[in-house]
């Protein structure tokens, strides 16, 4: 029978190093931020630890160390308990390829679904926008040689398309209020959200990511206004296979920090300099952010607070605050659990 570690490992994000080489439209400079780790060792059995590694691709999540002893370590001060972002100086660049309209099939609303590249790796992150008052900076700006129809075709049009139409710009046949955007006074509300595929696509219980994609869609389509900030760093940065791998060793008796510290990988391998650059583009210096967790509040905001943070709104799941139609279960409940003692997530667990 498998042997199975006491979790007796504390949390930390392990340092991130070079972000990857990859440079698609830019050669500027390029910068990621990382957690910080701290410094005491633990034992682990060698027989638990993983005998390889495979590299994550998500910007900043560099090679982890190679001893589980520097993997996971036990911080030395209260306050080094949970991961700290660590800023670097400059934001990566992002550019706006394409947006297009999705009407939503829960009914009635619609949001523009915004796709960026950007300097420091050739993932496709996403804004998924509510409401026709935010709009991308690199999205509409002209680009050489491009006719009206190039403009429409990637999205920098204004109001709405229909069959036939010939102009990106305000709309004859459109009414006024189809053709401008509606200046709204309140601050949006906003997400960062990591990608998840068994959370949002393939129905897990192991965690809430699915309910928070909805949950955040439904209060800004309730509001009329905002956007979710789609990152493509699977499994908190270190990939679905790796994530699937730490699934097994939470099968095993790890909760969802050690069984990464395990596989040799920080508990938090992500970064949020893609996420900063984005609500800038998209002129939203400052939001209501959706979350529970410290760090994205801090890394968001930026290395020279780019981003004003107003206001933090919990996200509460639905099943703790006695409503149906959310992700229950004994996994579930773990997981969150860990995510308040070993992350520091902002939320308390039902008595
Ligand atoms: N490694 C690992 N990743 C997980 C596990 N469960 C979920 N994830 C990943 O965790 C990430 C969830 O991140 P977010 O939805 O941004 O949430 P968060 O950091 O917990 O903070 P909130 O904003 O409060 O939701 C996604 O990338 C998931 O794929 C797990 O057990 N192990």
């Amino acid at each position: 029978m498998a042997p199975t570690l006491e979790p007796t490992l504390e949390p930390t994000a392990g340092a991130l190093e070079s972000p990857s080489p990859t440079r698609p439209f830019s050669s500027g400079s390029a910068f990621e931020e990382s957690p910080s780790s701290t410094s005491s060792h633990v034992e682990v059995p060698p027989c638990l630890l993983s005998p390889a590694f495979t590299p994550p691709s998500t910007p900043g999540s560099g090679t982890p160390k190679t001893s589980a002893a520097e993997a996971g370590v036990i911080p030395a001060h209260e306050e080094d308990l949970y991961p700290q972002p660590s800023l670097l100086d400059e934001l990566p660049e992002v550019e706006c390829q394409v947006r297009a309209r999705i009407p939503m099939n829960t009914g009635g609303s619609e949001f523009f679904l915004y796709l960026y590249r950007n300097n420091i790796d050739n993932k496709e992150h996403l804004a998924i926008v509510f409401g026709d008052t935010i709009r991308s900076r690199s999205l509409d700006a002209p680009r050489p040689g491009e006719t009206e129809m190039d403009r429409m075709t990637r999205g920098a049009y204004v109001g709405r398309l229909y069959p036939g139409r010939t102009t990106s710009r305000p709309d004859q046949q459109l009414s006024s209020a189809a053709n401008h955007e509606r200046p709204t006074s309140h601050v949006p509300l906003v997400r960062i959200h990591s990608e998840c595929y068994t959370g949002e696509t393939a129905w897990s219980a192991r965690c809430d990511c699915g309910e928070q994609l909805d949950e955040a869609a439904r209060l800004m389509a309730a509001e009329g206004h905002g956007a979710v900030v789609y990152l493509r760093q699977e499994g908190r940065g270190i990939g679905l296979a790796e994530k699937l791998k730490a699934y097994n060793l939470q099968d095993l008796g790890n909760d969802t920090v050690t069984a990464n510290l395990l596989l040799r990988h920080p508990a938090d391998a992500r970064s949020y300099g893609l996420a900063t650059a984005i609500l800038l583009d998209l002129g939203l210096s400052t939001v209501r952010l959706l979350t529970n967790n410290p760090i994205k509040v801090a890394a968001v905001e930026g290395p020279k607070k780019e981003i004003t943070v107003q206001e933090r709104v919990p996200m509460i799941p639905l099943a703790w605050k006695g409503l149906k139609g959310g992700i229950n279960g004994p996994e579930i409940n773990e997981y969150l659990k860990t995510k308040i003692s070993r992350m520091g997530h902002m939320m308390s667990a039902p008595q």
